[in-house]
């Protein structure tokens, strides 16, 4: 378990002080993937580099599995430090060095032998899919490759805890799907606790089961990802899931309807029913569909409709009543012109 408890971190420059983490206290959980998520400068870096002390905070307490890093000295510091891998947004790769040697690296400084080295390089070079590029450079591989050696020289010491720091930053969204289907690989198999960061909230959707958002260096909103993609209570957090699930109604459609317009959220299993069609055959409306989709997340669906109700309006108003009663979930958009 991670406790991070009311973590200050304060940047002291010449002429001025800037506040990069302002007094944050948060638990993470054993085997969970967690999620910061946050714009540029929110503080995002900060709070993960105070995770394992690359950054030291100004005031409060970070405890992993127990013990109070702030409260070690450096060698004892080193020690903490090899239960907690780190991946990069830039990979920090030794490029004089092969494949095999930069992840031997990690278990060299953990003064291992070198049997020990060669028969665990093996088993992670063969987990991260790279057996084959075991004598290559760092120059010879693609960047999805790079952040594999990064990911098994992180685990290299059987970490409990893997810090991504905008890990899949730097790459295509294509080699970012298989990166974090390999992270929750890791997470579900070898049940390492995992926090990352990051400003893309659809590597959220795809592995975290928690987030947080952070903005100004705290906390502004923290919850189960399935709950904070359907139930956003702050502007920045809704504006994340905007870019998610890119719900916009075209100007020419917004201009040509006559009816009443609503958005309905179908969550977890009343997605998969037929609370639309039970609506048009109780109530005398028409419904044209101008929107939707079904988004899974965290493998619940999350069903979302933009629709135009045509009728009487006072049989509108009890459709529209049916559908909040079942769904809980309706928001008008705009009444009939
Ligand atoms: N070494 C440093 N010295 C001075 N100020 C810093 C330092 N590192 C970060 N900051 C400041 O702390 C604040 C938080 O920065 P941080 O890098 O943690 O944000 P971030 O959310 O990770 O953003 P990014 O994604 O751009 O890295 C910013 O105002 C930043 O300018």
């Amino acid at each position: 378990m991670i406790e991070i408890k009311n973590v200050t971190k304060i940047y002291s420059m010449k002429k001025k002080q800037v506040v990069g983490v302002d007094n944050i206290s948060l638990t993470i959980q054993d085997g969970e993937i967690f999620g910061i998520i946050g714009y540029s400068g929110a503080g995002k870096s900060t709070l993960l580099r105070c995770l394992n002390l690359l950054e030291r905070p100004t005031s409060g307490q970070v405890i992993i599995d127990g013990v109070d890093l702030t409260s070690l000295n450096d060698k004892q510091l080193r020690q903490a430090r090899l239960k907690i891998g780190m991946i990069f947004q830039h990979f920090y790769l030794i490029s004089s060095k092969t494949v095999f040697e930069n992840v031997a690296f990690a278990l060299k400084a953990a003064k291992k032998p070198k049997e020990e080295i060669e028969k665990r390089v093996n088993e992670l070079l063969e987990m991260v899919g790279l057996s084959d590029k075991r004598d290559a450079y760092p120059s010879q591989l693609s960047g999805g490759q790079k952040q594999r050696v990064g990911i098994a020289r992180a685990l290299a010491n059987d970490p409990t805890v893997l810090l991504c720091d905008e890990a899949t930053s730097a790459l295509d969204p294509s080699t970012t799907k298989s990166i974090l289907a390999l992270l929750k690989k890791i997470n579900r198999e070898l049940g390492i606790t995992i926090v990352l960061i990051t400003h893309e909230m659809e590597v959220v959707k795809e592995i975290c089961d928690r987030v947080a958002v952070m903005q100004n260096g705290r906390i502004i909103e923290l919850g189960t990802v399935y709950d904070i993609f359907t139930n956003p209570q702050e502007e920045l957090t809704k504006s994340f899931i905007n870019s998610v699930l890119r719900f916009e109604i075209p100007d020419h459609l917004l201009q040509k309807r006559t009816g009443t317009m609503v958005k309905i959220h179908f969550k977890g299993e009343i997605a998969e029913e037929a609370v639309i069609s039970d609506m048009l055959q109780s109530f005398k409306v028409k419904g044209n569909i101008l929107h939707g989709k079904i988004e899974y997340i965290q493998e619940i669906p999350l069903g979302i409709f933009v629709m135009e109700l045509i009728g009487e309006q006072e049989e509108i108003q009890r459709a529209i009543d049916y559908i909040s009663q079942r769904t809980n979930a309706l928001e008008v958009i705009a009444y009939a012109a």
